[in-house]
């Protein structure tokens, strides 16, 4: 279990971290969903003990992690899969992670195990792919078979069969009873990887729920209905206090939207009842991707390189205001 309490970063004038409080559970994959400079890394790193909290606190299973005596026992973590000295062999790597963390030798074979890296263990690094970087960084986490888990943007970059193998994977450890927080800001890749979200926007939580409720408020749904007897219909819904509206359709024709909270069933029941004909009946859902931005619109922040212009699609789409004071997350990082 992690729990946050007011969790705060600063960085100068930057509140990377805003007041930020939440759990994750044993048992299942939690999602750390967020635009980008959310402040999602910086959590992390807060939780691993890297970078320092201006105020509030994180527990692992009710300690810090600076009071955890074997740390990698009790908590494991990828935060950058291309850490790792190129020259060195996947199995040197863990080795050397093992030995310095007074952890027995024979896991480290056992890691490579899991991950699938037994015949390439002894290649360099530096060849590797990033989906087999992503693999070892992995295999590091696991190294001390901890309880609890956390990954920082995991599938960054991976073709879609290694995205499906660290999904399944990451599942594997949740029902194994591990506490696994895995950050993303792609819903769509959480909506199938997590089953809680945590969700977070200019360091601050927007919401902490399950994914599948979640979803189904971010995506929101809209049923379509074509029917020759329209405007008969349309009466019969606003009677209902059903939101409707009309849209011009192919050819001339007319299409009914039925908004909010209201199944395609009891459209169909209504219908039968004043015995309006159907020509279609079907359950609209929004892009998960745009409904994401728009949840988390006044707190996406972009890189800087294009000349501080919002990237495509995403808060000029949704006309949310420039944001000023605009910083980068590029370059080395330097706690304070
Ligand atoms: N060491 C640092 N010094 C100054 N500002 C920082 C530092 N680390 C992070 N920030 C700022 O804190 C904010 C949150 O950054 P963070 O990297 O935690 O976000 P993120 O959600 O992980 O985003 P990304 O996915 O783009 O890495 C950003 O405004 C970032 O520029």
């Amino acid at each position: 279990m992690i729990e946050a309490q007011s969790l705060t970063k600063r960085y100068g004038a930057t509140v990377a971290v805003d007041n930020l409080s939440f759990e994750v559970k044993p048992g299942k994959v939690t999602g750390f969903l967020g635009p980008n400079g959310a402040g999602k890394s910086t959590t992390m790193r807060m939780i691993l003990g890297l970078d320092t909290p201006t105020s509030g606190d994180v527990r692992i299973d009710g300690k810090r992690y600076r009071d955890l005596r074997q740390p990698l026992t009790e908590i494991g973590a990828l935060l950058d899969a291309k850490w790792v000295h190129p020259n060195r062999s996947a199995r040197a790597h863990l080795s050397w992670m093992a030995a310095s963390n007074r952890l027995p030798k024979n896991s480290v074979d056992k890691v490579l195990d899991m991950v699938g890296l037994t015949e390439v263990a002894n290649k360099r690094a530096g060849a590797y792919s990033l989906g087999m970087s992503q693999r070892l960084g992995i295999a590091g986490a696991l190294l001390g078979d901890p309880r609890i888990l956390l990954f920082d943007e995991p599938v960054n970059g991976l073709d879609p069969e290694g995205i499906v193998w660290i999904r399944t994977f990451m599942q594997r450890l949740a029902s194994e009873g591990r506490t696994v927080l895995v950050s993303s800001h792609l819903l769509s890749e959480m909506a199938l990887t997590a089953e809680e979200l945590i969700v977070i926007g200019r360091g601050r939580l927007i919401a902490q729920s399950s994914t599948a409720e979640f979803v189904e408020r971010a995506s929101g749904s809209t049923i379509k209905v074509r029917t020759p007897q329209l405007d008969q219909l349309q009466a019969v819904l606003q009677q209902q206090q059903l939101t409707t509206r009309v849209e011009a359709g192919d050819q001339d024709t007319k299409v009914l939207y039925v908004d909010g909270d209201v199944t395609t069933d009891q459209v169909g029941e209504l219908a039968a009842a004043q015995g309006v004909v159907l020509h279609e009946l079907t359950q609209q859902r929004g892009s998960l991707e745009q409904a994401f931005m728009e949840l988390t619109g006044d707190s996406v922040q972009y890189h800087a390189q294009d000349g501080a212009q919002p990237a495509p699609g995403v808060a000029g789409a949704l006309g949310v205001p420039p944001v000023s004071g605009v910083e980068t997350v590029s370059g080395p990082r330097e706690d304070n």
